[in-house]
């Protein structure tokens, strides 16, 4: 046992993490992992089928972004990487809520979270580029927003803060105290669910404890 995940992790040289997500690559960093940890973003198309259920988007979505690191690196990837891809949605009554497109959509779409219960959704992918195997899983985790003055929205708006996020918000800054309480992974909802991580990691044979 002690000896397999020894040689497994010999093979698999480095964790890429195929994200421009400050938040993810601080998640990362936590774990403390002893393989070298690279980032590596690629230009991914978002588009999905309307028809894709959230947990199909997410999870397609962070095999889109592996993958296509995994073409990025291609040339100089003679050792073999796991690359690491994720992807967040917010959805209520069963529409998906992206980033904001500008202040009046992030005023617009809090307006719509608060007082209200959504979801949000985390897809998370590996790609081993020895071995070609492919692994995506997701989390869900239910939020509560508090009920908000629109004075209180607009000038959380004007922060900045909620501009490159899934749902106009972060759990993780300012946001943080317009949430009353969630159900599941307090990750989930920051962008990498880290239990599911370790889980696939271990799949790999790379081990966080
Ligand atoms: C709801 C919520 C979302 N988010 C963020 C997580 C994701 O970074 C972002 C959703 O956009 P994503 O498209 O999932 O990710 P990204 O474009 O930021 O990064 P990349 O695709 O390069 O990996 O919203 C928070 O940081 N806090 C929150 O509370």
């Amino acid at each position: 046992m002690g000896q397999s995940r020894i040689h497994s992790t010999e093979h698999l040289r480095q964790l890429v993490l195929a994200s421009s997500s400050p938040r993810r690559r601080e998640l990362v960093a936590s774990l403390g992992l002893s393989l070298p940890v690279l980032i590596l973003p690629s230009d991914t198309d978002e588009g999905t089928p309307p028809d894709w259920q959230p947990s199909e988007v997410v999870e397609q979505l962070g095999l889109r972004k592996a993958r296509a690191t995994a073409r990025l690196l291609a040339a100089e990837d003679r050792a073999g990487s796991l690359i690491v891809g994720a992807d967040t949605i917010v959805v209520l009554d069963g529409e998906i809520l992206g980033k904001p497109q500008d202040r009046a959509d992030a005023i617009a779409t809090l307006t719509r979270l608060q007082g209200r219960r959504h979801r949000v959704y985390t897809g998370v992918a590996c790609v081993d580029t020895r071995s070609g195997r492919e692994l995506a899983a997701h989390r869900m985790t239910e939020v509560l927003m508090k009920p908000l003055d629109p004075m209180i929205i607009e000038r959380y708006v004007d922060t900045g803060e909620p501009m490159d996020k899934a749902g106009s918000y972060g759990i993780q800054g300012r946001g943080s105290v317009l949430v009353e309480r969630i159900e599941g992974c307090y990750f989930t909802v920051v962008g990498l669910p880290l239990a599911l991580l370790s889980d696939m990691l271990a799949e790999f044979e790379i081990a966080v404890i």
